[in-house]
């Protein structure tokens, strides 16, 4: 095992990217097994964070919220010794985590914070939360059942399919169970980023797993979109690269000759690295790893299919699944030669407002937030989801009239195009060189 470890440590497959915008280059981000805990060990050793937790410019001992935390105890367990500032900022709509905070302060940190996005008061991200919190208190709870309706019709509708299809035999009915097991996954991306929940567990259906997707989704891209430290573009190379550096010919259109086969095979590279990191990093092997295979094992019990037919089957039906779930997740949002992508230019120092930055790297499709099951089910009001992760989607069309007067007052663009603009958009971006054009600039700067 040390000697795969060592032999794998030694592949450096990126190329030197930069940072435009000075996040500090993680020193393993080329290693094959770079994901969830080796990305928050590195956070810890480049953050300044002294082994607490630390807050835009202040350092605390979280150690007794852990239990306490009503958001769930794990959030705050594997962040210790990292910058939690986008997190917390983000990820709670009420007063009370700020008023709490002073009862943990330690002392001020000594280094200066490695992100150069901003929280001012009278900034866009802060102006806009102050004004949607009235308004998610008037929206009825209706909305948010109907969420965890689709999720549990989905649920439903997996465990009969993909048992059908493996007792059939039939591979039709795999590829029809590994699609819903896909839209299952995207739907169980919602309750991930909520306090914990048991819909959250849905995508450890997929083979991948909601901890690690609550480190390389919520913690990661969620907080450093198309940055250098977003894990969901570091994880994807070298087969992907949407970070724009000069790239080969060759290098820039085989990119699109196989990325059917890598989407196919993405959630056993994903489920078997996080299986090695978790023997390796942290020691332990949780149970949720094995819950995908209860389906092939429930069949041999109850169906006369041997042990192999019935796996056989089940590989069918996560294959599609990867396929169907890849195409869906990587033309959702965020790669478009439009878009915003670390190494671009970069806007002005004074408007590095968190929200602002998120806005200049997501954009929205018109024909899938129009319905909330195409919403739940393909990444939709992805903007305002970026914005605000744990307000359930089902809530998120409500905060259009919002969102968007706030945006005009700032002078900033909401994008807002077709499904097969973005699809275009992302094969495009795998090809693209550095965007020396500045951003639009913002119409106030009310912050400064
Ligand atoms: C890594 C940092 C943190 C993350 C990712 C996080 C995440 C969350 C999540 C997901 C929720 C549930 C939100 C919802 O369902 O609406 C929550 C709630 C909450 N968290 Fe945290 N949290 C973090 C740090 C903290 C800290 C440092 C405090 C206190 C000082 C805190 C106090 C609370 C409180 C009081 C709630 C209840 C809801 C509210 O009043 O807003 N959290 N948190």
């Amino acid at each position: 095992m040390e000697y795969v470890w060592k032999f794998l440590g030694n592949f450096k497959m990126e190329p030197k990217l930069v940072s435009s915008l000075g996040i500090k280059y993680p020193a393993r981000r080329g290693h094959p097994l770079h994901g969830g805990d080796i990305w928050l060990n590195e956070k810890s050793a480049d953050e300044g964070a002294e082994g607490l937790w630390r807050i835009h410019d202040g350092l605390y001992d979280l150690t007794e919220l852990i239990s306490s935390h009503p958001g769930g105890s794990e959030w705050i367990r594997m962040t210790k010794g990292t910058d939690i500032t986008e997190a917390f900022e983000l990820h709670h709509l009420s007063h009370t985590p700020e008023q709490l905070l002073p009862n943990f302060f330690k002392r001020k940190a000594n280094t200066q914070r490695n992100y150069p996005f901003t929280f001012h008061d009278d900034g866009f991200y802060k102006t806009l939360k102050r004004r949607i919190l009235p308004e998610i208190d008037k929206m009825p709870r209706r909305y948010v059942i109907q969420s965890e309706m689709i999720a549990d019709t989905f649920f439903a509708a997996y465990m009969v399919t993909a048992y059908l299809a493996i007792y059939t035999g039939s591979l039709s009915l795999c590829f029809l169970s590994g699609v819903i097991l896909s839209y299952l996954g995207v739907i169980a991306h919602n309750f991930v980023h909520q306090k914990d929940n048991f819909r959250m567990y849905y995508l450890d259906l997929t083979l991948l797993s909601s901890r690690e997707w609550r480190i390389s989704h919520a913690l990661s891209h969620h907080m450093y979109t198309n940055t250098v430290n977003d894990l969901e573009i570091s994880q994807l190379e070298p087969w992907f690269y949407w970070l724009p550096f000069k790239k080969h010919s060759l290098m820039k259109y085989i990119q699109w000759v196989y990325a059917p086969i890598v989407y196919s095979l993405i959630f056993y590279g994903l489920w078997i690295k996080t299986l090695i990191t978790n023997i390796r990093v942290r020691g332990t092997v949780p149970l949720l790893t094995f819950l995908p295979f209860v389906i092939p094992i429930f069949s041999y019990v109850t169906t006369d299919r041997s042990f192999s037919q019935c796996m056989l089957m089940f590989l069918f039906i996560t294959l599609s699944s990867s396929l169907h779930f890849g195409f869906v997740g990587f033309n959702a949002a965020h790669h478009h030669p439009d878009i915003f992508h670390d190494g671009d230019t970069i806007r002005p120092k004074e408007e590095m407002d968190f929200g602002v930055f998120q806005l200049d790297t997501v954009t929205d499709r018109k024909d899938i937030n129009r319905s909330p099951l195409l919403v739940l089910t393909h990444f939709g009001d992805h903007a305002l989801h970026h914005l605000f992760p744990t307000i359930d989607h089902g809530l998120l069309p409500f905060l259009y009239p919002v969102f968007k007067e706030t945006c005009e007052e700032f002078g900033l663009e909401w994008r807002c195009t077709s499904q097969m603009d973005l699809i275009k958009g992302q094969f495009l971006q795998l090809t693209r060189d550095i965007n020396q054009k500045a951003p639009k600039k913002l119409k106030i700067l009310k912050w400064n």
